[in-house]
């Protein structure tokens, strides 16, 4: 079966997988972010925090998927977005005000965008193998004019994403160039994912043909 999970609320996160094939169940974890990463220390490394957030996020849905018998063959990923900037992660703005500041900040210069991957593998409803990295992504911003980025702002679309911009949505314009998986950038990695399935011993084609919208893995 290899039934997989998306252990995520983000609608991009679902658009990636579901582009490349596959229809995953969604189940949005409740884990509180911000505690987690005080409780890590504030001399984590950045790619520790995003990677024991998507592990949080991932184990988090896992009683759920037993209790509701979805927890013998199943495939569950996890991910956390944020944007390294000048040594700091930036996560959401949540507000016009931030993200005014961010784009001020980074208009014209290049921050990497790191996500953490957490991929359990569950049967007979244990975790039976997982697997976890990040990925990071360099992105070179433009500079948008004033009238440009309090439109941007405006749209409400930097407020509800990792360092205030998307990839593939109204942010592209912004966009000059990236170095690294596109993919990872709008929150999910799947050249990364492909590699923690094989860890956990599973094929992406095993999970085209289990999770396709045809045949949907529930
Ligand atoms: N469409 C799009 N979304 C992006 C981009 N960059 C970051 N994001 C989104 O920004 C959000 C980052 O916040 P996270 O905490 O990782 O994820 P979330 O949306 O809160 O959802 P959870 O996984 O349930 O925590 C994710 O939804 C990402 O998909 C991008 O380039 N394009």
């Amino acid at each position: 079966m290899a039934r997989l999970v998306l252990a995520s609320a983000s609608p991009a996160r679902l658009s990636v997988l579901r582009s490349a094939g596959v229809a995953p169940i969604v189940r949005v974890s409740a884990v509180d972010e911000d505690a987690l990463a005080a409780a890590l220390g504030p001399g984590a490394p950045p790619a520790v925090v995003v990677t024991e957030l998507a592990r949080a996020k991932a184990a988090d849905v896992v009683p759920g998927l037993v209790r509701d018998s979805l927890g013998d063959d199943t495939l569950v990923v996890g991910c956390d977005s944020m944007l390294l900037v000048d040594g700091q992660l930036q996560g959401k703005p949540g507000t016009v005000e931030v993200a005014r500041e961010r784009w001020r900040a980074m208009a014209g210069r290049s921050a990497d965008l790191l996500t953490g991957h957490s991929v359990l593998r569950l049967r007979d409803g244990e975790v039976v193998a997982q697997a976890a990295d990040h990925s990071s992504t360099t992105v070179h911003f433009g500079r948008p004019t004033a009238d440009d980025l309090e439109a941007y702002l405006a749209s409400g679309e930097p407020l509800q994403v990792a360092g205030a911009f998307t990839l593939d949505s109204l942010g592209g314009w912004f966009v000059e160039r990236i170095e690294g998986d596109p993919s990872s950038v709008i929150g999910i990695g799947l050249p990364l994912v492909r590699r923690l399935l094989a860890d956990v011993g599973v094929s992406v084609a095993r999970l085209w043909a289990a999770n396709t919208a045809e045949s949907p893995s529930v």
